[in-house]
């Protein structure tokens, strides 16, 4: 038996650039990566089979499409083999949540199924079968903190110092991805600056943003956050700014909405101050539950086996 530990993500910077050919938009996205995560064991078994545990067990697919199966019938084809295994899911990370939950599961498949088939497969074709799987993908293997560009899957890490504290509030129902891009185009549309890669220029990293995670200063990462898909899930999602503000209220530093949405993301001074927050955002009613933890951590990891 094999287990894997992965983390969920939050976008410190989400900055998106216009509509590409592809269907995908260009991206200056800071992924960080959070204490909160899944855990994924693998046993050998006859093809691919999944279950899945945890409080949001009953929204997550268990057929071909669960991201972790498709990881696994993609590692095998790369080397030829059956693809004999069981994948267990204890799922932590809110589903449809805008944390990559989906995207952290096809990571730790890939680590899972690699150990216990002895592949030993070499880091550079993970990340590349990865970014086969979704943008967001490869990330979850790396952890720490990075810059993706292109659609996400470029990566490149980033110096940081110490600890973030960090508050997740999750809200009832998910949100699509695509559809938050869609809407993020309407928007632009409307406010008449256009939406394709020609019309809007490809987005940067912050200075101030990529200073203060390497000063390991949560008051100066507050003032520098910023999520460009922020006023497409309000938009879908307009009940996401009392939680945003009840956040804030509880003595928040900042707060935003993790990706895509519809989490709602908070970063607090200290671990006493989170668990303040967290505590605070329970009570408001504005979200289902609020979890506190901390980053950054690392990428997909055996724990076990
Ligand atoms: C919002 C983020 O979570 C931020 O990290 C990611 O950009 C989304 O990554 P993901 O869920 O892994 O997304 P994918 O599975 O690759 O793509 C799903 C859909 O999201 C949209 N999409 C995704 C990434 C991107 N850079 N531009 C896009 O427009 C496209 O409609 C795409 O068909
Ligand atoms: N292992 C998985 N866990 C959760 N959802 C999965 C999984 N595999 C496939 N899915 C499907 O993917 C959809 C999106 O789920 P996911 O939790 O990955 O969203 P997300 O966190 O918003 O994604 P992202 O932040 O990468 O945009 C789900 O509604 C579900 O149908």
């Amino acid at each position: 038996m094999i287990a894997v530990r992965v983390p969920a993500k939050v976008n410190v910077q989400l900055g998106v650039g216009g509509l590409r050919a592809d269907g995908f938009h260009d991206l200056a996205n800071v992924f960080f990566a959070v204490a909160l995560g899944d855990e994924v064991t693998a046993v050998f078994g006859q093809g691919v089979t999944i279950s899945c545990s945890g409080p949001d067990a009953d929204q997550v697919p268990l057929d071909d499409t669960n991201l972790a199966a498709r990881a696994a019938r993609l590692l095998a084809a790369r080397h030829g083999i059956e693809p004999d295994v069981h994948l267990h899911i204890a799922k932590a990370i809110p589903v449809a949540g805008g944390m990559a939950g989906g995207s952290a599961d096809g990571a730790a498949a890939l680590v899972a199924c690699d150990a216990l088939w002895q592949l030993d497969t070499p880091l550079p074709v993970l990340l590349e079968l990865a970014a086969e799987l979704g943008s967001d993908v490869p990330f979850a293997l790396l952890g720490g903190v990075a810059l993706g560009r292109g659609r996400g899957e470029l990566l490149e890490e980033l110096p940081v110092a110490g600890t973030f504290h960090w508050v997740f509030a999750v809200a009832d129902g998910g949100l699509s991805t695509p559809a938050v891009f869609r809407e993020c185009d309407r928007l632009r549309e409307a406010a008449g600056t256009g939406s394709s890669a020609a019309e809007v220029p490809t987005p940067d990293p912050s200075a101030e943003l990529l200073a203060a995670l390497a000063a390991g200063d949560p008051a100066a990462l507050a003032a520098a956050l910023g999520n460009d898909l922020q006023a497409a899930a309000l938009s879908l999602r307009p009940d996401l700014a009392d939680c945003l503000r009840a956040g804030l209220d509880a003595g928040a530093l900042a707060a935003l909405v993790s990706g895509s949405g519809p989490t709602c993301a908070f970063l607090a001074k200290d671990a006493a101050d989170a668990q303040a927050v967290a505590d605070a955002l329970t009570a408001s009613g504005t979200c289902r539950a609020a979890h506190a933890t901390h980053g950054p951590v690392p990428g997909a990891r055996v724990i076990a086996g």
